[in-house]
């Protein structure tokens, strides 16, 4: 943001005032826009500012709140004369027409303990304390202090907002930089009101909770000049978050962007079992596989195996493949070109050999769960045969095996801002292995070595609570797997999987089991005109 910020400012399309002064309006009607009702009757706003432009944010705020003739009181943490330029001279505009509560005297406990009801009690409670330049963990006596105002006014007594960050959230990660071990941030919000675009903090880890909803306020930074201003900007803004539907083209069968014809042409996927009473994982991804379009697919299964399912199989094959010798006679056959390993498949070393016969036939290929549970302890072995064509998908346990390093890094508790995040991780996972890297959860992050990297989050008007199901990442690895048989770009299947994902379990809601994803795929395909 910062370096946008200088940008606008060295192309001379804004000052600094002006963006503050737009930031601050784009708060005021975020929230007049989401809670119209807060006009109405008593209108008191209780605002928070901190030392730095965030803080000035907040002073402009008071104003225009104040002009719409609103009861505004204004609490300053840190000193007036160290205040940022532009923060300094709307403190002093604000301080002209109202008074401003230095840190000492904001005792809320005492303050609203005796008169919480009344006109003098807030509607509205704003955080304009710290935003993108938080660099460490609430002082002490701030947290405290933000923890009597949480006592004071309890969730849903006041309508919370936070101007861009909820205070203490780091930015670039999603994680709280509070004070001791719980790391929990001492504040909840109703909304969050983010500049210009939404930030990984926004969606990343704790970001969503914290914030409870985002609304992005235009603050005029052009972005196609920002663009061709700052060329190193554009991977950035282009690769961070994506909540993009795929494009239809990509997706669809026949036509002019996709004359194939034949089955041949949409590929020949391979997804194999584990033993008897095991294999319903398999059989998820395999329908996921058929769903998203792979041509043909073929699950290969124990000798055990095959009664079991062949009596649930109709439109995806069967083959036999009692270990890895079986699997390398099976990949003779050329058509096979994308290879799903892990669902259900077991733990040991007869799976380390299918994985390391899989690998060596450098076709595309998705490890999953069983895939890479049985390298922990010896992932360097797994990652001297991992290729640029394929994709993993750990879930954090899984992740925690692989690199438990960089899990480390991940689950300590972080000192700093920027701290290290899930988007660290990744990149440092897929730079590692050599190949993409799927870190799932509700912010799934994609990671190709080196290269793009995505943020896919479930949160928001994107969340899917019922994801969290059993067998629903079989149908995830799956579905990638069916999208590489159809040619796809791995990083690019991963991210289509991905959203297709989110999207069916949104489409269905409550109830949602891991076989209803597969049948859901149609009516999201028809709905994003596939
Ligand atoms: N970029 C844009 O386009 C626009 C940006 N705008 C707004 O500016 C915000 C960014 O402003 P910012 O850079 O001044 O950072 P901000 O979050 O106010 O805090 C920095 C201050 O806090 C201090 N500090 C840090 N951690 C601390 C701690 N734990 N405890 C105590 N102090 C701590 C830090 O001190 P230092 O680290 O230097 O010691 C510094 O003094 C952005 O979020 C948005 O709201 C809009 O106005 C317009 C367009
Ligand atoms: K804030």
């Amino acid at each position: 943001m910062r370096a946008i910020e200088q940008a606008a400012f060295d192309g001379g399309s804004a000052t600094g005032i002006e963006l503050m002064e737009r930031a601050g309006q784009g708060v005021v009607e975020a929230i007049l826009s989401a809670y119209p009702d807060v006009e109405q009757g008593h209108r008191h706003a209780l605002i928070l500012c901190g030392p730095g432009n965030n803080g000035g944010d907040g002073f402009v705020i008071a104003r225009l709140l104040q002009e719409r003739g609103w009861g505004v009181e204004c609490f300053l943490y840190g000193e007036a004369i160290r205040l940022p330029p532009d923060a300094r001279a709307n403190h002093d505009r604000w301080a002209a027409v109202g008074p401003v509560v230095a840190f000492n005297d904001w005792r809320f406990g005492l303050r609203y303990g005796v008169r919480m009801t009344g006109d003098v009690a807030p509607t509205v409670l704003i955080d304009a304390l710290f935003g993108t330049g938080l660099t460490r963990p609430l002082d002490e006596p701030l947290d405290r202090a933000l923890r009597e105002l949480d006592a004071a006014f309890p969730k849903g007594t006041a309508l919370r907002v936070a101007v861009d960050a909820p205070s203490g959230l780091c930015m670039d990660s999603g994680r709280p930089l509070a004070p001791g071990p719980q790391e929990e941030l001492p504040l909840r919000y109703d909304l969050t009101v983010s500049f210009h675009r939404r930030k990984l903090g926004h969606l990343l880890a704790e970001g969503p909770d914290a914030c409870g909803s985002v609304k992005v306020a235009d603050i005029g930074l052009d972005q196609a000049a920002l663009r061709a201003s700052r060329p190193e900007l554009r991977e950035t803004l282009a690769a961070a978050v994506t909540e993009a539907a795929p494009r239809a083209y990509e997706l669809r069968k026949g036509g002019e962007d996709n004359p194939g014809g034949h089955k041949y042409d949409y590929g020949h996927a391979l997804v194999l079992s584990g033993g008897p009473g095991r294999t319903g994982a398999a059989r998820l991804a395999a329908r996921g596989a058929i769903r998203v379009g792979a041509g043909l697919v073929t699950v290969a299964a124990p000798g055990s195996a095959m009664a079991e399912c062949a009596a649930h199989l109709t439109a995806i094959m069967l083959t036999r493949c009692n270990g890895a010798s079986d699997l390398g006679a099976v990949l003779e056959d050329e058509r096979l070109n994308a290879l799903c390993l892990g669902p259900g498949l077991g733990v040991g070393s007869a799976t380390r050999d299918m994985v390391i016969t899989a690998l060596g036939s450098r076709r595309r290929c998705v490890l999953d769960a069983d895939a890479l549970t049985s390298f922990a302890g010896s992932a360097p072995t797994l990652f001297a045969h991992l290729h640029s064509r394929v994709v993993l998908t750990p879930h954090a346990g899984e992740f925690a095996r692989l690199f438990p390093d960089i899990w480390r890094k991940l689950a300590e508790t972080p000192t700093g801002g920027p701290a290290f995040s899930k988007v660290d991780a990744t990149q440092e996972a897929a730079a590692r292995a050599g190949c993409i890297v799927l870190f799932k959860g509700r912010d799934t992050v994609i990671a190709e070595p080196g290269g793009r990297t995505v943020v896919c989050a479930a949160a928001y008007d994107r969340a899917t609570p019922w994801l969290a199901t059993a067998g629903a990442g079989d149908v995830l690895s799956g579905m990638i797997t069916g999208l590489l048989a159809r040619d796809i770009w791995p990083v690019t299947a991963a991210e289509i999987a991905t959203w297709l994902h989110v999207e069916a379990a949104r489409t269905f809601g409550p109830g949602l089991i891991a076989t209803d994803i597969p049948d859901l795929l149609p009516g999201v395909f028809r709905a994003i005109g596939v």
